[in-house]
């Protein structure tokens, strides 16, 4: 069975509520009706109903099932608005601003409605940068306990791959750190590998990714990644991890063992962890345009609760992927 349809099955076994902000994407309505018909999630949109409704007329797509909040309408403003105040009091939040901001941004209301249990997730960034999608998400839900650092993973499924966990990767950060710093990878690691083992199910094998193979190149960036994997050794001894590896030798058996004989990773990672965001970025896009791979993400890790976000250069069927992921990440609560 493909990666997402397991994923979907175990999503259907005890259905999350995801809430979608962006209803005036005509992606995300695809996408809403095609998870309300295969029962991966309840979805909440925001938004004026019959706009939302007429949009899927025009659709022809069926939103039978679908809950619709209207922050104009709904009596959960209030209780919204003072907690938000309350969050933010020390960033200069007044109840006057609150008020403004969830009426007038969904994607702030649609990260109230998560931070009070109103909704187990939301997906959103089909039709927004990902700053903006991560910016109120980070400001209200917080990092995990046990965390310091949120980042940004994709689940890549490349077809007819034989490296990996069958051609399914764990790459990151590809969304949010733009410049980690050692530590930051270290923790970047960690929480990557968490999220291959709760997600993919399998034991992560995790790759520090840079342009060089244990030491086969000399700069400061090799420098960084190097810290970067004497770090997470010594603070997550009980993890497969090894660097600084370049991605051939990460993946490839025959050149994993001629570049880094003796690595217990080289040749074998399942989880690639890249140097900083422009790699990252960068990175997942080759594969999922050129080797045709389904990339489900940015999906967001060491955050309290779950929010992901979406590249704008998604399809319907990445959107309903990455709400069934989300609902998975919920019942687990990672
Ligand atoms: C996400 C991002 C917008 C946050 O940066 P920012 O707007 O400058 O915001 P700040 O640094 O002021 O952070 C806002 C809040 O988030 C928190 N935060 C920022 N990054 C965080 C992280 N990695 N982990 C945990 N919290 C974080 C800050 O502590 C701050 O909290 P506070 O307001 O309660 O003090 C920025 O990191 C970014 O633009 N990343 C790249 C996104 C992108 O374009 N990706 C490429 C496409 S996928
Ligand atoms: C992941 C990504 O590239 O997102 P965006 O489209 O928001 O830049």
């Amino acid at each position: 069975m493909a990666f997402i349809d397991v994923i979907k099955e175990k999503a259907k076994k005890d259905k999350k509520t995801i809430v979608l902000p962006e209803t005036r994407d005509k992606r995300t309505l695809i996408a809403a009706a095609q998870v309300l018909e295969e029962g991966t999630a309840n979805i909440v949109m925001i938004g004026k109903e019959e706009k939302i409704f007429d949009g899927a007329g025009w659709l022809e797509v069926d939103l039978t099932g679908v809950k619709v909040i209207d922050p104009d309408e709904t009596d959960k403003l209030e209780h919204y608005v003072k907690t938000l105040t309350e969050l933010r009091k020390n960033k200069g939040m007044t109840e006057e601003k609150a008020r403004e901001i969830l009426l007038n941004d969904y994607l702030t209301f649609g990260v109230m409605m998560v931070k009070c249990k109103d909704a187990d997730g939301m997906v959103a960034g089909a039709c927004h940068a990902t700053a903006d999608v991560l910016r109120p998400s980070l400001q209200i839900l917080k990092t995990a306990p046990g965390t310091d650092l949120v980042s940004a993973f994709f689940i890549m499924d490349v077809p007819n791959c034989e490296y990996g966990s069958h051609g399914t990767f764990v790459f990151a950060d590809c969304g949010l750190n733009q410049d980690p710093t050692a530590s930051e990878l270290a923790c970047i690691a960690d929480s990557s590998a968490k999220s291959f083992r709760s997600l993919v199910g399998e034991k992560p094998v995790i790759a520090m990714l840079s342009h060089s193979t244990k030491g086969s190149a000399k700069h400061a960036l090799v420098d960084k990644v190097v810290e970067a994997t004497e770090i997470a050794k010594e603070r997550y001894p009980q993890l497969t991890l090894d660097g600084e590896l370049q991605l051939d030798a990460s993946i490839v058996p025959s050149i994993g063992a001629s570049k880094a004989k003796g690595s217990p990773v080289a040749g074998h990672a399942n989880v690639l962890v890249f140097p900083n965001l422009d790699a990252g970025n960068i990175g997942y896009k080759l594969v999922q345009r050129l080797a045709k791979a389904d990339a489900y993400g940015p999906m967001l890790q060491g955050i309290a609760s779950p929010v992901n976000d979406l590249s704008r250069g998604c399809s319907a069927e990445d959107i309903v992927g990455v709400i069934a992921l989300t609902a998975v990440q919920a019942q687990l609560n990672v």
